[in-house]
């Protein structure tokens, strides 16, 4: 260990996880195009003259959907999910290896840029504290990798914690933020590694955001002054995050605390470099402190990548029906339909209700295609409603993303649960699985459906529109003036979730690599709850993190 990490001491370097369900979307299904192409994202890094740290996981926790495991492990539904399950095992060797082998001649024993590979992630959080599975990791990493690489561990800094966590064979490391003390952190980490380096492998520089939460910051000078410390101890540090991001898509996870908690599609962590990838201040009070134990590179800082405010564009509400979604090959990852029709007339207002935690997560309820209300998992779970026998009674429901932490992680998704009418149960349920997003990649439904006549009105709706750059396709920022909850696409992007009605986020970024010159961008939004009257979204060069922000004058209805 301490050849490897004091080669990154004098070579930037950049550590990354491996999600494996964005490689995996179906069992022996593997994905490795475009975003998803490791090794050209490997190969770049080295162009670049960056080493890397890689964590491929399996479990890698970052808020990220079921904390990078797909959701298809749970078809077996008692699963003992990152123990020696025979079956998670099996699932576990047969992506090993398809992924190790692109690694292995990317080491740097081999001639390229991975330093060291990181194996699962804190499992000494994790209640199934099983020996036999971080020794069979270290084994079937050690088979794919060969001898020479360089494995390790990562655990939160308390012995507790390092005592699952860590395994013979494997580098112990710990994780840590700037309000802990340094001392008794990398104590910790010496009580199992009492000679070798001292690793902080996560120096929080920010933390995540939830939905309805505030968006987290920390102080650029508390930052500062917890990496001097660190450095002056002569310890090697990996900031997490340096680089903010984005759960694109329906890629975030979520929390159990009591509750459920999403966490949202922004990821920028207040890091030093944004979302969007700009600098801030923490990154200069960052450099500053490393200035004062090695040379900066010569030259000025690279400028921030141009971003644009597109202003105003106009959307139309199309009359997209949702089962249109059913009919198309494809996943069906953030949203199922429900439909099955009223049993007997109900001419006196009727309570809809659902079992306890059976709607995961949010349900958005229509009677005869008119908007009801919304049932929401650990939350609102009964609305009064009241029709004529066989008027169609159908159930939106919205994934909001698979808990990444913790105990409770076999997080099961749809109606799980059925719902009664005054505490009749119903039945004859038919279930659609959506293929929204394929459907969208196909141009639906902006060619397929004519403009809608009832604008404005409440629920799951469909909006499109176009605009033009002005010859450039720069960054930008989109704000949903007066819309509650939905989802966006452009050019057949899905770029996540947006629910300014519950914040902090206010806008979401749009990368300029997604826009289009010289010819229309299209715009797909599938609103949940309720668009404005006059619906138009608003692209701002700037983000708006914080719902303290939003209250701008545009946010008019
Ligand atoms: C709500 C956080 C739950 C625990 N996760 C923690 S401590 N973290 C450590 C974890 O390794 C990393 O992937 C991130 O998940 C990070 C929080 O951003």
């Amino acid at each position: 260990p301490r050849r490897m990490l004091c080669l990154c001491r004098r070579c930037p370097l950049c550590m990354v996880y491996v999600p494996w369900n964005y490689h995996e979307p179906q069992p022996g299904v593997y994905d490795f195009t475009g975003d998803r192409d490791v090794e050209a994202f490997l190969d770049l890094a080295a162009e670049l003259g960056l080493l890397v740290i890689l964590r491929p996981g399996p479990y890698i926790c970052a808020e990220w959907d079921m904390g990078g495991l797909p959701a298809w492990l749970l078809w077996k539904a008692d699963i003992i999910l990152r123990s020696s399950d025979p079956a998670y095992l099996a699932a576990v060797d047969a992506w090993l290896h398809v992924l190790l082998p692109k690694i292995k001649p990317r080491l740097y024993q081999h001639g390229g840029n991975i330093i060291s590979v990181q194996v699962e992630n804190e499992y000494g959080s994790y209640y199934a504290c099983d020996p036999s599975y971080l020794q069979h990791l270290l084994g079937t990493f050690r088979a794919l990798l060969g001898p020479e690489v360089l494995l390790f561990t990562t655990d939160g800094a308390q012995v507790e914690e390092l005592r699952c966590g860590t395994l013979q064979g494997l580098y112990a490391t710990v994780d840590f933020g700037p309000d802990s003390n340094v001392t008794e952190a990398f104590g910790a980490q010496r009580h199992i590694e009492p000679r070798g380096p001292l690793v902080n492998s996560e120096y929080y520089t920010g933390w995540l955001d939830y939905w309805g939460g505030p968006h987290a910051s920390t102080s650029a000078t508390l930052v500062a002054r917890g990496l001097a410390d660190m450095l002056q101890l002569g310890a090697n540090v990996n900031m997490y995050m340096f680089h903010g991001g984005t759960n694109f898509a329906y890629w975030s996870g979520a929390d159990f605390k009591g509750q459920y908690k999403p966490v949202t599609t922004s990821y920028d962590y207040d890091a030093p470099l944004s979302e969007a990838g700009d600098p801030t201040e923490k990154l200069f009070a960052i450099r500053t402190v490393i200035s004062k134990f090695q040379p900066l590179p010569v030259g000025p800082m690279p400028p921030p990548a141009p971003k644009y405010a597109y202003g105003w564009v106009t959307l139309h509400k199309v009359n997209a029906c949702l089962e249109a979604c059913a009919v198309l090959p494809g996943l069906a990852h953030g949203f199922m339909l429900y439909r099955t029709q009223l049993p007997r007339d109900i001419l006196a207002p009727a309570m809809l209700s659902a079992p306890p935690h059976s709607i995961c997560d949010r349900g958005y309820v229509m009677l005869q295609k008119e908007y009801q209300g919304t049932l929401e998992r650990d939350g609102q779970t009964e609305l009064h409603v009241k029709g004529k026998a066989g008027d169609t009674l159908d159930v939106l429901l919205e994934n909001m993303g698979r808990i990444s932490f913790g105990a409770n992680f076999n997080d099961f998704k749809g109606l799980l649960g059925n719902l009664s009418l005054d505490s009749r149960p119903l039945s004859k349920w038919l279930i659609y699985p959506l293929a929204i997003d394929a459907a969208i990649q196909q141009g639906w439904p902006h060619a397929a459906l004519p403009k809608s006549s009832c604008r404005g009105r409440a629920g799951p709706a469909f909006y499109t529109g176009t605009f033009e750059t002005p010859g450039i396709a720069w960054d930008t920022f989109v704000k949903f003036p007066g819309w509650s909850k939905g989802q966006l696409w452009i050019n057949g992007f899905n770029l996540g979730r947006y629910w300014p009605h519950e914040g902090p986020q206010q806008t979401l970024f749009v990368p300029g690599s997604i826009l289009r010159v010289g010819c229309p961008n299209n715009i797909t939004v599938l609103e949940l709850e309720g668009a404005p009257l006059n619906p138009f979204l608003l692209f701002l060069d700037q983000p708006l993190f914080n719902r303290t922000l939003s209250h701008s004058p545009l946010d008019k209805k």
